[in-house]
Parts: structure tokens; sequence; C-alpha cells
């Protein structure tokens, strides 16, 4: 079996094989400021008393603060169902995005199962945990319940070798094999990366894989976990690695389809308008004019993402004819970075440094595009009107691109600003 299959087998007590409908209890239930409240209006319907206070999580990254009355109503429907039901995990103050702050709180474990009504859940797969997102009314089940249902999902084998070049990053990596699987190619699919590279690769590099499976329509991406992993996890649960549940996929586990990549000679990578497998290398690329640039989410708005920026970005200004956007993936990044110089180098070059959260990443109430503005970012998605006016484009690529492409006006190789 593969680690999935392990994960899901032991969850229902015994093997399971790939397109099985099966009903399994969820160890963490995670729902935010966009899709708590029509969770919690359905389950209300359903239920008096959550299954188990101390399995919700309960997150507000997506438009934190409020920016309009109706958004303020949306999040006083969750403040209200936080103390009604006595949630425990609950981070309501600007903490950050969700996908970065539930592994900071210790809430992430190897093999355990995670569902999230969001669809970058999948970025626990980092970790060694199945973790999978889905719409409200199925979280308002799991909120009355404690349960939901899976069908097994077939396997793709991503084996990763070679030595990423200097400059290249996980985020590169990640949009090469979306470039090369396709957005529908991974559909309902576990995503499993493995490989030398990816046993070589810190929890932030990973964290930037998994969340991205989504884009290839992935039901999980998930990595064994490594010796970096294992650290931050005990760190984070005060746990020791025999209390953990680490499991690997067996040698000859069976996967319905693998892949090989080798990064030797990886470029930079560049996801174009409108579509996250539009990928090109950033030779391709590199001239484009645009008008905004954003460094933060949950794929790369973490410390080494800020760090990587702002080792770009030190002594240099951010050009007249662009903004560059800022946002640390939670409070904790924000402080690490504040320790260490780097705000006071964003400051310095002229960026606009904002309070953790999801900010320009879906066009939801800050960094909006207008018509016909270009935006290069660190983010996941590139959808038409994904970040604005439906005739806005957005480009992705890894954060020191943003930032060189920031201090030029144009999207630019990093290597040409040392
Ligand atoms: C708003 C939310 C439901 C959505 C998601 O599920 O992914 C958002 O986080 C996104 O990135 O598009
Ligand atoms: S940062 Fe972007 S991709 Fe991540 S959860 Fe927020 S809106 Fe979704």
């Amino acid at each position: 079996m593969n680690i999935t299959e392990k994960i899901l087998s032991k969850k229902v007590g015994r093997e399971v094989n790939p397109g099985e409908i099966i009903e399994v209890n969820v160890d963490l239930a995670m729902s935010h400021d966009g899709t708590s409240p029509p969770a919690i209006k359905t389950f209300e319907k359903i239920a008096d008393k959550v299954w188990d206070p101390e399995k919700i999580a309960i997150v507000f990254d997506h438009v934190i603060p409020a920016n309009t009355i109706g958004s303020a109503e949306f999040q006083k429907v969750a403040r209200d169902f936080i103390k009604k039901q006595n949630i425990t995990h609950h981070y309501t103050h600007g903490e950050g995005i969700c996908h970065q702050v539930i592994p900071e709180m210790g809430l992430i474990e190897p093999g355990k199962l995670i569902v999230g009504a969001d669809s970058h859940t999948c970025t626990y797969g980092a970790f060694g945990a199945f973790s999978t997102g889905m719409g409200s009314t199925d979280m308002a089940m799991v909120y009355a319940t404690g349960q939901t249902w899976l069908m097994v999902p077939e396997a793709m084998k991503i084996e990763v070798e070679g030595k990423l070049p200097q400059g290249i990053t996980s985020k590169d990596l990640i949009l090469n094999i979306i470039g090369k699987i396709g957005i529908g190619g991974g559909t309902y699919k576990t995503a499993e990366f493995c490989g030398e590279t990816i046993n070589g690769l810190d929890v932030d590099s990973r964290m930037t894989m998994c969340n991205m499976a989504i884009e290839m329509g992935a039901k999980n991406g998930i990595m064994e976990p490594n010796e970096d992993t294992l650290s931050y996890v005990m760190k984070k649960t005060g746990k020791t690695k025999n209390q953990l549940n680490i499991l690997k996929s067996d040698k000859d586990s069976i996967y319905e389809k693998e892949y090989l990549f080798d990064v030797n000679d990886l470029e930079a990578q560049i996801a174009c308008p409108n579509d996250v497998d539009n990928v090109k290398g950033l030779s391709k690329v590199e001239g484009t004019s645009i008008d905004q640039c954003f460094i933060g989410s949950c794929t790369n708005g973490r410390f080494s993402d800020l760090l990587a920026a702002a080792k770009v970005l030190k002594g240099q200004k951010v050009s007249d004819d662009v903004r560059l956007i800022i946002i640390p993936a939670s409070k904790k990044v924000y402080q690490e970075a504040m320790n260490k110089g780097l705000i006071q180098i964003f400051m310095d070059a002229g960026a606009i440094i904002c309070n953790p959260g999801c900010g320009p990443c879906l066009g939801g109430h800050m960094g909006v595009l207008s018509e016909n503005e270009v935006c290069i970012s660190s983010t996941n998605r590139n959808f038409k009107g994904r970040m604005g006016d439906s005739e806005s484009e957005v480009y992705l690529g890894n954060p020191s691109v943003v930032a060189a492409s920031a201090i030029k006006g144009f999207i630019e190789n990093p290597e040409n600003i040392f």
C-alpha cells in the first residue's frame, strides 16, 4: 500500500482499495471566515451541539479585518458559534492564513486525517497527513458527526531526482509538474511526491508543493515525513518520534501513474494567464510589463520566502511604475521577519506591508486589480479575474522573481539584479 492507503486503512480498520467509498472519522475539521458561516447555518438545521469542540479549528484569514458590513456580519456568525459551541482552536485576530496557522499551532501530525473547508487543505500532506478540502455543506455534517465519506483515490507517484540549481525553488518544481500533468491531470487522485529531491526539502518548500496539488485536481498531496518535518512537528506538538504515526509507502506499492522529474537543469518557471498549467520558462516571459507584485499567501508567504525576497530587495527600490505588496503568512512569520530585519528592508525598498492573511490572493478586499492591469504573484492561482477585473491578468512565480520584477517594473530574472 502507499502512504495514503495506509492512513485510510488504519482509519477504517481494514485494508481499503482505490475506488472504494469509505466512511471515516476525522481528526481535525478546519474552516475559515469565508466557509464557516454557511457551514454553521446548515449545521444549525441538523444539530445543536458539535461532535467535539476540540477537533474543530476556525481561522479568520480571507478578509481580515472585515471590509464591508456584509463580511462583518458573516464573521459575527462565526464568532457567536465559537462562543456558543466552546470551539477550542479559534484564531480570529489576524494570526494568519489557515494553512500556515494550523501547523504552527501543532494541530498537524503525520498519519492524521484532516478535512478543511478550503481547497488548499491539501497543504498538510507535507507532514505525511491525509488532508483534503470540502465544501461548507459537507463541513456542516462533519461539525455534527465528526464523520465524512471519501472515495479512496488512485495514486500518482511523482518522483523527483537531482539537485535544484541555485535560486530555483520548490515553487518552480511544482509549477513545472503542473505544466506537465495539467490542471485536470490529477483529478481525484493522490499526488504522492517522493525521491531524493523531495526528501531533501525543508518544511516550507514541502508545504509549497503539497499546497498546489489541488491545482492539478488532486484529492490530496502527500510526502513521507523527512527529518526536518519530524523535528518541526515534534517542536510544535511536544511529542516524541515514538508518539507519532509515521507511515511510509511500501517499496512495491501500486500506482495508477508514475512520473519522473529531474531538476538538475530546471529554470525558474512562470504560470502565465489564465491557467496554472500554462507554464513557461522565465526566459520566455522576461520583459513582460506589470502593474502590481504580490509576495504572500499559503503557497509562498513563509519566512524562507520573505528571506529570498529580501535578498533581492536589499538596497534596491521598487519601480515607480509598480506597487509591491508583501504579506507574511502568519503573525509568527511576521514576527520573525521583523526580528531578522526583513521588514526594514521591505520598507526601505518601498513595499506595502499588510497584516497576515490571504490579502490580494483571491481579489477579495485589498490589492484588487483594475481592467487590463497585470500582476506577478507568489500565489497559487491565476484564473481569469482572480485578483480583480476580469480583464486583469496574473502571472505566478517564486518570491525572488516577484521581487526582481518589482524593482524593474517588468518580469525579471533575479540573477540580473545581483
Ligand atoms: C474562499 C475559499 C473557499 C477558496 C478555496 O477553497 O480555495 C480560496 O481560499 C481560494 O484560494 O480560492
Ligand atoms: S492565501 Fe489564497 S490560496 Fe491560500 S487560502 Fe487564502 S485565498 Fe486561498
